[in-house]
C-alpha cells in the first residue's frame, strides 16, 4: 500500500535516448494512479541532474527521485542521492539503460510505476571514479582503452538520430584510429598490464550483453575485466565474444574482483563512465561508503 505522502520528483534528461517527453508525462499519470504525487523537472545542461537531485535531497522535498534517462542520468542523480536513504526510481528512456536491465526494472511503465509506489527496493553500491575531470560516482562501469575511445568519438547528434547505430559507426571509425597503447592496471595493489580495461559493477554491458558472469551491484567490490590483446582483429574477436555471451571464456581476458583500481597509461587516454566521456587518465576507482536504494 503506497504511503499517502509519497512524492516523486522526476528528473528528466530531455536529450537522453530518442527524446521521449510524452512517455515521461504519461509516467506522471501512472505514478498518480498508483497513489503518489509526482512532478517533472527537466535538466538544462550536462551535470544539472546532480544539482536538481541535491536540492531535492537537501530540502527533503520528496520520498522518491525518479531518473528519467539512461545510465548517465542515473549516475548524475545518484551522485546527490547515494547515502541519503531516499528511494531512486528509474524510468529507462536512455539508449542502453544497462542498470535498469541489470536490476530488472520493468520497461513496462505501468508495472514500473506500481513498483515504485509499492516501496520494494534493492540496495546497490556505486563506485567512485577520479579522473582529470575530478571525482564522480558511476553506477554501471568505467572503461579505459578501446571502448572509451568509441564513447569519446560518438557523435551526440547521430546518437539522437539513430540510437545505437551511432556507436556502431564510432566503433568502425575507432578500429582504424585507435593505437592500443599498453596500460598499467593496479588492482588492489597488484600490477597488471592490459590493452583495454573495463571496471564494472554489473554483469551486463552495452544493453543486454554479458560482460562478466557475476553482478557486483549488491557488493562493495567491482569486477575488473582486463583485455590482454591489442589490435583490430582482437577487438573484433572480443566484440563477437561479447555478443555471443562467452567473453569471460576468452583465454586472454582476465576477470578479477577488487576494491581499488588505478590505471596509468603512457600518455593521457580517454575515460568513459556509464557510457559518457569522463576526462582522461590517470584514474583511480574505489568504493565509497554510500549506498543507493533503487525501486524495483
Ligand atoms: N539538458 C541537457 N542537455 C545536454 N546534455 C544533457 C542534458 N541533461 C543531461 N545531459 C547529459 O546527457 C548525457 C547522456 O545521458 P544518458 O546517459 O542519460 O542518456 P543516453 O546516453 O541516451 O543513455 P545510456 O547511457 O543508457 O546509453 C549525460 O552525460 C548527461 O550529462
Amino acid at each position: 500500500m503506497p504511503d499517502q505522502n509519497a512524492k516523486a520528483i522526476i528528473i528528466m534528461n530531455p536529450t537522453a535516448g530518442r527524446r521521449r517527453m510524452g512517455r515521461v508525462v504519461r509516467f506522471v499519470r501512472l505514478l498518480q494512479q498508483a497513489g503518489m504525487q509526482a512532478q517533472i523537472v527537466s535538466t538544462r545542461y550536462r551535470g544539472h541532474a546532480t544539482v536538481l537531485a541535491r536540492m531535492a535531497v537537501q530540502e527533503r522535498a520528496c520520498t522518491h527521485i525518479v531518473a528519467a534517462g539512461g545510465d548517465g542520468t542515473v549516475a548524475e542523480v545518484a551522485e546527490s542521492m547515494a547515502g541519503s536513504g531516499i528511494m531512486l526510481g528509474i524510468l529507462p528512456v536512455g539508449t542502453a539503460n544497462v542498470l535498469a536491465r541489470e536490476l530488472r526494472v520493468p520497461f513496462d511503465d505501468a508495472s514500473n510505476a506500481r513498483n515504485i509506489a509499492g516501496g520494494a527496493c534493492t540496495v546497490i553500491w556505486p563506485g567512485c571514479l577520479r579522473s582529470s575531470e575530478g571525482a564522480c560516482l558511476f553506477v554501471q562501469m568505467v572503461g579505459v582503452g578501446f571502448d572509451a575511445h568509441v564513447v569519446h568519438a560518438v557523435s551526440t547528434r547521430l546518437k539522437k538520430a539513430t540510437g545505437r547505430a551511432a556507436y556502431v559507426l564510432a566503433t568502425l571509425g575507432s578500429l582504424w584510429k585507435y593505437t592500443f597503447p599498453t596500460m598499467t592496471v593496479c588492482v588492489d595493489g597488484v600490477s597488471h598490464t592490459a590493452a583495454s580495461v573495463i571496471v564494472s559493477k554489473g554483469a551486463l554491458y552495452a544493453g543486454k550483453y554479458i560482460l562478466t558472469p557475476r553482478s557486483m551491484q549488491e557488493s562493495r567490490q567491482f569486477s575488473v575485466v582486463l583485455f590482454g590483446a591489442a589490435g583490430i582483429g582482437n577487438s573484433i574477436r572480443y566484440a563477437i565474444a561479447l555478443l555471443r555471451g562467452n567473453l569471460s571464456r576468452q583465454k586472454d581476458v582476465t576477470i578479477l574482483t577488487a576494491k581499488t583500481v588505478e590505471i596509468n597509461t603512457p600518455r593521457n587516454m580517454p575515460v568513459q563512465s556509464d557510457g559518457d566521456a569522463r576526462g582522461l587518465t590517470p584514474i583511480r576507482i574505489d568504493m565509497p561508503d554510500r549506498a543507493l536504494r533503487i525501486a524495483v
